[in-house]
């Protein structure tokens, strides 16, 4: 029997699990404290897209992610999730909720927990802010090996930061992205834990080392 990682049981909330996957051999990190946050993807399942924002500005410039932030005081995750979409892509969408991951970094103020949301309809043509530039890209088939595919992605990178397939660009979002994608494009509802020795946002270096700062992590569907 898998042992839930501390911090999940009360997201899990007595809720059934099975486990995914795990890996990294040091025991959990102690966090101080918790804050929530939201994360938004649209996707389009008749053209077999997803919508990602390439963030131009502030903490994690330069990668792309879903839509998202800090859940103000006052607000549901869900509220705050709603919000975000708006301001970052100037989109409303019927979003649904499919995951929660709780990361924790060395040293760090607090611990991160992330209500994921995706919606496979939205109201308008994304804009692009202050904040994010919205861009459409292919996805995989959910079993293709994530982590080969953003090595692959990682080497055919040209020198303007393109790559020459518009699939969904892995080796430019959080590493820890690449353990939970799979479930996000089948729709299979997850918890998850990763406790990281560095931030997990992508750096250049040896695409062997993709998954360097990730110390420890733990993922779980959530069944019936
Ligand atoms: N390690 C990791 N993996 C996956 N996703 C994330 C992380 N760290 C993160 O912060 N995130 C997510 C959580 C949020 O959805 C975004 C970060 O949003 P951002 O807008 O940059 O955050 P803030 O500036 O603190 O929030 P607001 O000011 O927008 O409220 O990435």
């Amino acid at each position: 029997m898998d042992q839930v990682p501390p911090g999940l049981e009360e997201i899990l909330d007595g809720k059934n699990h099975k486990l995914f996957l795990q890996g990294g051999n040091e025991t959990w990190m102690g966090f101080p404290a918790v804050k929530r946050f939201t994360n938004a993807f649209i996707l389009d399942e008749v053209n077999d897209k997803i919508l990602l924002g390439y963030k131009k500005r502030g903490f994690a410039q330069g990668i792309y992610n879903g839509f998202g932030g800090k859940v103000d005081i006052g607000e549901t995750p869900l509220q705050a999730a709603h919000r975000e979409l708006e301001e970052e892509a100037g989109v409303q969408a019927p979003l649904q909720w499919f995951g929660a991951l709780l990361f924790y970094q060395t040293d760090h103020e607090y611990a991160h927990y992330i209500d994921l949301y995706r919606a496979n309809s939205w109201s308008s043509e994304p804009i692009e802010t202050e904040e994010m530039k919205p861009r459409w890209f292919a996805l995989p088939d959910p079993s293709t090996d994530m982590i080969q595919l953003a090595e692959r992605l990682s080497r055919e990178e040209t020198s303007e930061g393109e790559t020459h397939v518009e699939i969904v660009p892995l080796h430019k979002m959080w590493r820890d992205d690449l353990l939970w994608m799979p479930l996000m494009i089948s729709n299979k509802p997850f918890v998850g834990r990763v406790d990281l020795v560095q931030d997990s946002a992508p750096k250049a270096g040896s695409p062997s080392e993709l998954l360097h700062p990730l110390a420890k992590w733990w993922i779980a569907t959530i069944v019936d």
